[in-house]
């Protein structure tokens, strides 16, 4: 799906929110839109979730399959989390039974289980961010668009979500998300978006590397012969590590999914150490003087 040349305003004659926007939204892709406040980017991520048309210009291709966390989640509807979860799976296209089992799963991932049965009116404003998320996750879907979505989550549940954003790349999703935190997903993000004036601009792909994330480095060995796995989540860097295993560094976010890749491999890699790696050093922006 693209958009080309793409504008937005509220209501007839207001002013242009955005105006001239090109975004192509390839597959397998993390997508980071940042800008500053008020500057048209929730507005962006309701175009592109579909919520919300454009004023002028287009948007081509086959909508994939979205689903859509909003800046603020509607917490008044009529329905337990689970019982919600449900209902938004079959939504999706899932049968019940499905449909249920991902929503039990996806509130345990969150730390929300006991939460289950609870009317979504009397959860915590923490708790309904985490159904937020869920229902938009057990969708597993093909475009997932995020707007400041870890805001309010806990710690252990914000780091759930990095690691849900990173397993839907990894299956071939796009993500687009917008968050405060510089930081967020620092190290796997694909491609940088700016919204300034009402355009949209790259980012630098230097810049955006800058503060790249914490890493993972597993060393690992293999049955005698045996290669590694094609398309390992987090595509991980590979080198030779002490006593012939082979070391592997990647994304801390994509290290659960790649120890699952590396462990249920036919034949399985044994896992002989795991530590975690300083995030690399950014990238020097101007050249260092020369000694003469
Ligand atoms: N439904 C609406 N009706 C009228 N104006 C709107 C509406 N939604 C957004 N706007 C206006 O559009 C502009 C961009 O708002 P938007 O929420 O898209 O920016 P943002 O970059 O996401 O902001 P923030 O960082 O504060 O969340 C603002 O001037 C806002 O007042």
């Amino acid at each position: 799906m693209n958009l080309t040349g793409v504008g937005r305003r509220y209501g007839l004659g207001g002013p242009w929110v955005l105006r001239g926007v090109d975004l192509d939204l390839p597959a397998h892709t993390l997508i980071r839109i940042e800008g500053a406040n008020g500057s048209g980017k929730s507005t962006l991520l309701r175009l592109v979730a579909g919520i919300d048309a454009p004023t002028e210009g287009r948007i081509t291709g086959r909508r994939p399959r979205t689903a859509y966390v909003p800046e603020r989640f509607p917490a008044a509807l009529p329905f337990t989390a689970a019982g919600y979860l449900v209902h938004l799976g079959r939504i999706h296209g899932l049968r019940t039974a499905e449909a249920t089992g991902r929503a039990q799963a996806w509130l345990a991932r969150f730390g929300a289980a006991d939460h289950a049965r609870q009317p979504l009116s009397e959860l915590s404003k923490g708790t309904s961010q985490k159904v937020a998320v869920a229902q938009a996750l057990l969708a597993e879907p093909e475009l997932l668009v995020l707007d400041e979505a870890w805001t309010g989550l806990d710690t252990a549940a914000r780091d759930e979500l990095d690691r849900g954003v990173a397993e839907r790349v990894t299956a071939g999703a796009t993500v687009v998300f917008v968050d405060h935190d510089p930081r967020r997903l620092a190290g796997v993000i694909d491609i940088t978006h700016r919204v300034e004036g009402l355009g949209l601009v790259p980012v630098a792909a230097r810049e955006a590397a800058y503060d790249a994330g914490p890493r993972v480095r597993i060393e690992v060995t293999g049955a005698s012969g045996a290669t590694l796995p094609t398309g390992l989540p987090g595509a991980p860097a590979q080198e030779p590590g002490p006593d012939g295993t082979l070391r592997l560094t990647v994304a801390a976010v994509h290290s659960d999914a790649l120890l699952r890749s590396l462990l249920t491999a036919r034949p399985p890699w044994h896992i002989r150490q795991l530590s975690e790696s300083a995030a690399p050093e950014p990238t020097p922006r101007t050249e260092p003087s020369r000694i003469p």
